[in-house]
């Protein structure tokens, strides 16, 4: 494998016969836009089939008005077979006029609807997939390649439709020919290969490099993100970052762009070099016809119907050789976004699996569970044993990185154990159906989503299902407090929060965390997870929280994340964490007797230490 300068592995270029077997996605495509909308894609068919017959129509009457005006000018008489013929033109250039607008408006309409139905169902499948595949660059760069796939696969659409149509009106001017002389065709066919093939090689130079750089144009958009965007100004301008921003955008950049040049410079002078072959021959084919005339073996007539189809067979010859190898290239992108499709999840839905029940009895039990993340060595999770009882409030307690929110992750089964199993009273997590397990556990993580869109959507979130149930989202903000703050917006819960919209309205941290905690009151959740949810807020707003939150608990299973101590002694349990790995565990009076690590870091913040 060649590396490209920044270091990355190149792919060996794509095989002539690879590119051309990736047409095999054009069939699955078709499928696509079929489904889409069975009309607009019967309506843009038809259209183009009255529009391939045109050309040919054309240079026929054309023909025929030449030898009729030559014929009427020698030697008179009637002129009503030349005026049907100029007016069948002007019917056709008006019919044609037509046509080309209705296969706009279908190509438009249907390349638009296209687009969306991609999208959707691009949402949909990611929604599937695995938390840990979206971590994983190369999951990350495949998903990259497969959303820009959404949008730019419109024009895919008509240039194939544009091809059949081609194709079409060529083989009936190409019939006109044959009657003539078949040796144009010929010299035709001939003259437009070397340009195809010039073309088909540097546009598989493009399709390697644009490939081989997604990361690199991963890294860029990211890049023309923190320096531009409102989320990262603050922190941009205090840090006086944008030369070293902009420094690295344009070393990247700049590089892409030379790589990208050298092609851009080749396909330009082949390209040249090769189209002036085919007019050579053109010309050639083109004096052959004028000397037939001089000899007068045929009319003024079919010679401007000669040269005429011949011209018009050059242009949309050299236009579907050329279309032809873009439509390869755009079916190998293609296949970036069905490859997108064919990924699957390794955690299974399990959808007709068991009902979890309702109330819970016997707890969640942990097994001798370990967990490393995929691709890392070190466990984040480590041998761990332990229940929480039903009604139990459990606090898990442990410095940064000690495997608190892995733990949540395994109990939501965001990720699944690599040892050992996590039990739901009695039956492992996988016996349940994932939605419903779900549905069960209510999280607020401590990096959870600033949805800039309005309060009643960011606190619906919690049971997107009762999006439309205004007492329970109002129940729900005055529960976490974020009613005092919905009262001081000017649209209350219609307000649109954050500053990417319009009429946006920024909140402080403490602020959204509120709205966020919200959305723990949303749902009916048996067990109730929240991961630090009171870090951003101010001593009494923590302490009001907590007191509402124990009644929120009240008759549930919780666990509990926190670095305070004052709110972790008010659980039933505490499990403390070092490394993945349980180092204590038991009640808070029961840790202070033991006189460990829990005791230590409890005195230390009840001193004011930490
Ligand atoms: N997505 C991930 N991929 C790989 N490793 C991860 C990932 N998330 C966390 N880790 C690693 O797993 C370990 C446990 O992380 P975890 O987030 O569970 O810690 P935590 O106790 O919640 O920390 P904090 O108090 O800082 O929130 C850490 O060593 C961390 O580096």
């Amino acid at each position: 494998m060649r590396k490209n300068p920044l270091g990355t592995q190149v792919p060996p270029s794509q095989s002539l016969r690879k590119r051309f077997s990736a047409l095999q996605n054009l069939p699955r495509f078709f499928r696509l836009v079929w489904a889409t909308s069975p009309s607009l894609t019967l309506g843009n068919i038809l259209f183009r089939l009255l529009k391939a017959g045109i050309p040919l129509a054309m240079l026929y009457i054309g023909k025929e008005i030449i030898d009729e005006i030559i014929r009427l000018a020698g030697t008179g008489g009637a002129q009503r077979y030349l005026w049907t013929l100029v007016a069948a033109e002007l019917g056709l250039t008006i019919v044609s006029d037509l046509l080309n607008r209705c296969i706009g408006l279908f190509d438009s309409l249907l390349g638009d609807l296209v687009a969306n139905k991609t999208s959707v169902d691009l949402v949909h499948h990611a929604a599937q997939l695995d938390l840990y595949q979206f971590e994983n660059p190369v999951f990350y760069d495949k998903l990259e390649r497969a959303r820009r796939q959404t949008t730019s696969r419109t024009v895919l659409l008509s240039q194939v439709l544009s091809q059949m149509q081609d194709i079409l009106s060529l083989g009936l001017l190409g019939a006109g020919l044959v009657a003539f002389n078949p040796w144009l065709i010929l010299i035709l066919v001939v003259a437009v290969i070397p340009s195809f093939l010039g073309e088909t090689h540097f546009n598989e130079r493009t399709y390697s490099l644009t490939r081989s750089w997604t990361p690199e144009r991963r890294e860029l958009d990211y890049l023309r993100y923190i320096g531009a965007s409102a989320e990262t100004a603050k922190e941009v301008k205090v840090f006086g970052l944008e030369n070293y921003l902009t420094d690295r955008f344009k070393t990247i950049s700049d590089k892409y762009y030379l790589e990208n040049r050298k092609i851009a410079i080749g396909r330009a002078g082949w390209g040249y070099l090769l189209a002036a072959l085919g007019t050579l021959a053109y010309y050639g084919a083109y004096v052959f016809v004028l000397m037939q005339t001089l000899a007068g073996l045929i009319t003024v007539g079919t010679m401007t119907f000669l040269s005429g189809s011949f011209q018009r067979m050059h242009g949309m010859l050299q236009g579907i050789m050329g279309r032809f190898s873009s439509i390869a290239e755009s079916a190998l992108y293609l296949q970036d976004l069905f490859d997108f499709f064919e990924i699957q999840p390794t955690i299974r839905a399990n959808t007709a699996g068991a009902k979890v029940p309702r109330p819970i009895r016997r707890g969640i039990t942990f097994e001798n569970v370990s967990f490393r993340y995929p691709d890392t060595e070190v466990w984040a999770v480590r041998n761990l044993s332990f229940t929480l009882q039903p009604n139990e409030k459990l606090a898990l307690v442990g410095e940064n990185g000690a495997g608190k929110t892995t733990l949540v992750k395994l109990l939501a089964r965001l990720y699944e154990p690599t040892e050992g199993r996590i039990l739901l009273d009695g039956l492992p997590l996988e016996a349940y159906s994932l939605a419903e397990l779900r549905a069960s556990i209510g999280i607020i993580f401590q990096d959870y989503i600033r949805y800039e869109m309005s309060v009643a959507d960011n606190i619906a979130v919690g049971d997107i299902e009762r999006r439309d149930d205004e007492v329970l989202i109002a129940e729900s903000a005055q529960k976490s407090l974020a009613h005092e703050v919905v009262e001081r917006l000017p649209a209350r819960y219609q307000q649109v929060l954050g500053k990417r919209f319009q009429n946006g309205q920024e909140l402080s941290g403490g602020q959204w965390q509120k709205v966020a905690l919200a959305r723990a009151y949303m749902r009916d959740a048996q067990l109730v997870v929240l991961d630090e949810p009171t870090s951003a807020l101010d001593a009494r707003a923590e302490h009001e929280v907590f007191q509402r939150f124990s009644r929120l608990i009240e008759g549930k299973m919780a666990v509990l994340i926190s670095h305070r101590f004052s709110t972790v002694r008010m659980a039933d349990r505490i499990l403390f964490l070092e490394n993945g790995q349980r180092l204590e565990y038991g009640s808070h009076e029961e840790l202070l007797v033991l006189n460990g690590k829990y005791a230590e870091l409890f005195q230390l913040q009840a001193k004011g230490y930490l």
